[in-house]
């Protein structure tokens, strides 16, 4: 394995492709998370609050008209209460009905009532007997709604504008005609013959203060109002409404249902309205309803309000989430950018320096663990692999050089004779056919041709049976040795067999060359001393290629006639054999 790759990260990871960093993704997954969470759960919290409110303001539209109403109807019924006690008070019922008495209590009741315009007592025939305030004293009411009903039982009427009392009343600052309800009763003896009526005229101001009150008191600053309408659906109050239906204007809009209930539009405005019919107490029922509305623009006020507060509060949440998600991701990215520093100075340094050792969380406190132990382990492997290397390679040096050595004894062993050291039988085969081939190729251009000496021992025989074998074996190793300082180092000694040996000349200008290095060793072999055994002579065989050999064994064959013959003419001499010479 190569050791380099071992602690390259490059090796291990994939090419990175450019990624946002942890921190990025973390305060990006983070904050969008805490966004989606606030979004939806303020989204929630705002249509339940927006659906809680509407449905408050509807029940607070709806209670202010059943509040006016319950109260109007109240109201209405105690005032013809206090009219009909008047009616069985026992001066009216006995004493005269003219009287001073009649008068201040009739005063009194008025100054207590502030509501009542007028209270009077008429006689049968319609004659305004007494009167508060001496008004319509002897006029007669005889045509009058209230007094003609009032003759046969109590009576309360609806609102109308004054007639007689008009001129009498100071006018309304508000430049309205002035207009009345009429509470009246009969006046009966103890027989229950009819007296006389008494009447009151209760300021129609009072009724639409009433209503006023409710609006303002209970809901104030809502922008609800109420509406009076009669019986037929006409406007009572407010006066500018009922002037413009009077004129003919569409100032309500169509009752759902016959009723005046949910969302409405008045006049192009839209409202939130409800309607409540008085329940009559009185002895008549006038059949009045009351209409209380609501501008949806202020009705949906508290819920414009809440949505501005709910944004408001879910980007200040956002922002404090998101600020923290920053943080948060911080807190987990630094100590793996820090572990990370720490790998590359592993890899950069081949050391181990300090790790983190407060990475912040369980998790990144055993990655910093395991990553110390890893690169102590690793560079201890790195180390461990290198020193293996170091000796892998000395060890493959040293098999390779005894393999070269191996190889060249084997080369030795196959191409050397064991006893003189000189080529054997086969090298020389081998030589002889290279140079067969290149006499071949190149011979005729060179015009140089190779030679074959063939030298053997003289009376060897003698020497072994004289002085044994080893002796002979020496001398055979003594003369190779002087063969083959004799020659020059390009030519070719071998051991032919036995005491018998070769020489291959190359590139031999003639027959003379080769006839000269083989009187060359014959005389340096005569020459030579042989220790134990003495003198020694060769006899050597020459012969020279020719063209005309088709392969080597007729150079081997010449050359082995010419040193028969050498032997045969007396030994110790050369002999050429050519290939045109006869054999
Ligand atoms: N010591 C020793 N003797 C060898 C070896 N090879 C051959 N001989 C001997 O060489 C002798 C050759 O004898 P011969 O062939 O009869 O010829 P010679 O005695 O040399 O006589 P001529 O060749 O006729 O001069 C034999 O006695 C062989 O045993 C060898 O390797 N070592």
């Amino acid at each position: 394995m190569d050791t380099e790759t071992l602690l390259t990260p490059n090796a291990l990871a994939k090419p990175a492709r450019r990624l946002p960093s942890l921190r990025s993704q973390l305060s990006l997954v983070l904050g969008g998370l805490s966004l989606a969470i606030l979004t939806l759960v303020g989204g929630y919290l705002g249509s339940v609050a927006t659906d809680e409110i509407y449905i408050a303001q509807q029940a607070a539209v709806r209670a202010t008209a059943q509040s006016a109403a319950e109260l109007l109807a109240t109201q209405l019924r105690d005032r013809e209460r206090e009219i009909e006690l008047l009616s069985v008070a026992p001066y009216l019922v006995n004493g005269p009905l003219d009287s001073a008495l009649v008068r201040g209590t009739l005063e009194r009741r008025q100054a207590l009532h502030d509501e009542f315009a007028w209270l009077g007592v008429a006689a049968p025939d319609g004659t305004v007997l007494q009167a508060s305030g001496g008004m319509l004293m002897g006029r007669s009411v005889a045509q009058r709604d209230w007094f003609i009903a009032a003759r046969e039982h109590v009576y309360v009427g609806d609102v109308h504008e004054a007639k007689l009392l008009a001129t009498m009343l100071p006018a309304l600052p508000n430049g309205e005609p002035t207009r009345f309800i009429d509470f009246a009763a009969p006046i009966r003896d103890a027989e229950g013959r009819l007296r006389g009526v008494v009447g009151a005229h209760a300021h129609w101001r009072w009724v639409t203060s009433l209503v006023e009150g409710v609006t303002r008191r209970q809901h104030p600053g809502s922008g609800i109002d109420a509406l009076i309408l009669d019986r037929q659906g006409r406007v009572l109050y407010p006066e500018a409404l009922k002037l413009a239906q009077a004129a003919g204007k569409a100032v309500l809009p169509k009752p759902v249902g016959g009723r005046f209930e949910g969302e409405l539009v008045f006049d192009g405005k839209p409202y939130l309205a409800s309607e409540a019919t008085l329940q009559a107490r009185t002895h008549a029922d006038l059949g009045w309803r009351i209409v209380a509305r609501q501008p949806m623009e202020q009705a949906l006020r508290p819920v414009r309000d809440l949505r501005r507060e709910l944004v408001l509060l879910g980007l200040l949440a956002a922002a404090a989430l998101t600020l923290a998600a920053l943080l948060l991701a911080r807190r987990i990215s630094r100590p793996v950018e820090q572990l990370a520093r720490v790998a590359q100075r592993v890899q950069s340094e081949r050391r181990i320096p300090d790790f983190p050792e407060q990475p912040g969380a369980q998790e990144l406190a055993r990655l910093s663990e395991a990553m110390h132990a890893m690169a102590g382990s690793l560079l201890a492997t790195e180390q461990a692999l290198q020193q293996t290397n170091t000796t892998l390679e000395a060890q493959v040096q040293q098999r390779t050089a005894e393999l070269e050595a191996a190889n060249a004894a084997l080369e030795h062993l196959a191409t050397r004779d064991p006893l003189t050291g000189l080529h054997n039988r086969r090298s020389l085969d081998a030589r002889l056919a290279e140079a067969y081939a290149l006499d071949r190729r190149y011979g005729a251009v060179s015009g140089r041709v190779h030679g074959l000496l063939l030298i053997d021992a003289d009376h060897f025989k003698h020497i072994n049976d004289k002085f044994g074998h080893p002796v002979g074996d020496a001398v055979l190793r003594l003369l190779a040795e002087v063969l083959q300082a004799s020659v020059r180092v390009t030519d070719v000694v071998a051991r032919f067999g036995g005491e018998e040996f070769a020489v291959l000349l190359p590139e031999l200008a003639g027959a003379q060359d080769a006839v000269m290095a083989a009187e060359k060793i014959r005389t340096a072999v005569e020459a030579a001393f042989f220790p134990e055994v003495g003198r020694l002579t060769v006899s050597i065989g020459v012969s020279l290629a020719s063209p005309g050999d088709e392969d080597l064994r007729p150079l081997v064959a010449r050359a082995d006639a010419a040193l028969y013959e050498a032997k045969r003419g007396g030994r110790n001499a050369v002999v050429l054999k050519t290939a045109d010479a006869p054999t």
